[in-house]
């Protein structure tokens, strides 16, 4: 199963690298990363999203983020929003991403780490190699709330 990133802007690539490298090393899942704006090239990211059968797409726009509703509405692969953080208009840019019309389903999964874990559960369904890494992952995340109460608790020494 194809993981593809999609990025509104080449300003994004950033966020689309960090979401790449986060799905290897943490998960072993190879990506491809794409750009298209559903504002200025609608039919370029049309022509990507057909362009592969089965995948589950990452769509990445910042601002208006008009990209994760295009993309969801005109495929049958799922599709996971994670747009970057804003801090202009007291991140109000969010909104575009929470409140679909009906039939339209992108899944709005914030920060590169988490949007590779929600990635890394759907293609798990169907590898058991990444079943068993998003349990190490899991399994690490419990650790080192562990560690830290340990080190809390008794101190370093
Ligand atoms: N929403 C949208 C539509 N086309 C591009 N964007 C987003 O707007 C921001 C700035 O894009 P640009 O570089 O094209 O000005 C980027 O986060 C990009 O994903």
């Amino acid at each position: 199963m194809k993981v593809v990133i999609i990025l509104g802007s080449k300003s994004d690539l950033e966020i689309g690298e960090k979401i790449r490298s986060k799905l290897k090393e943490n998960f072993g899942i190879d990506s491809e990363i794409r750009i298209a704006s559903a504002h200025k090239t609608p039919e370029k990211v049309l022509e990507i999203i057909k362009s592969y059968e089965k995948a589950v797409f990452v769509t990445v726009a910042g601002r208006s983020n008009a990209l994760s509703g295009f993309v969801d509405a005109n495929t049958l692969n799922p599709v996971i929003a994670s747009p970057p953080i804003s801090d202009k208009f007291a991140g109000m840019d969010i909104l575009s991403s929470i409140n679909m019309p009906s039939g339209v389903a992108p899944m709005l999964v914030l920060y590169e780490e988490n949007a590779a874990l929600a990635v890394a559960k759907i293609v798990a369904l169907f590898d058991d190699n990444v079943r068993r890494k998003v349990e190490e992952y899991q399994r690490k995340k419990k650790e080192e709330i562990e560690k830290a109460d340990e080190v809390v608790r008794y101190g370093n020494g």
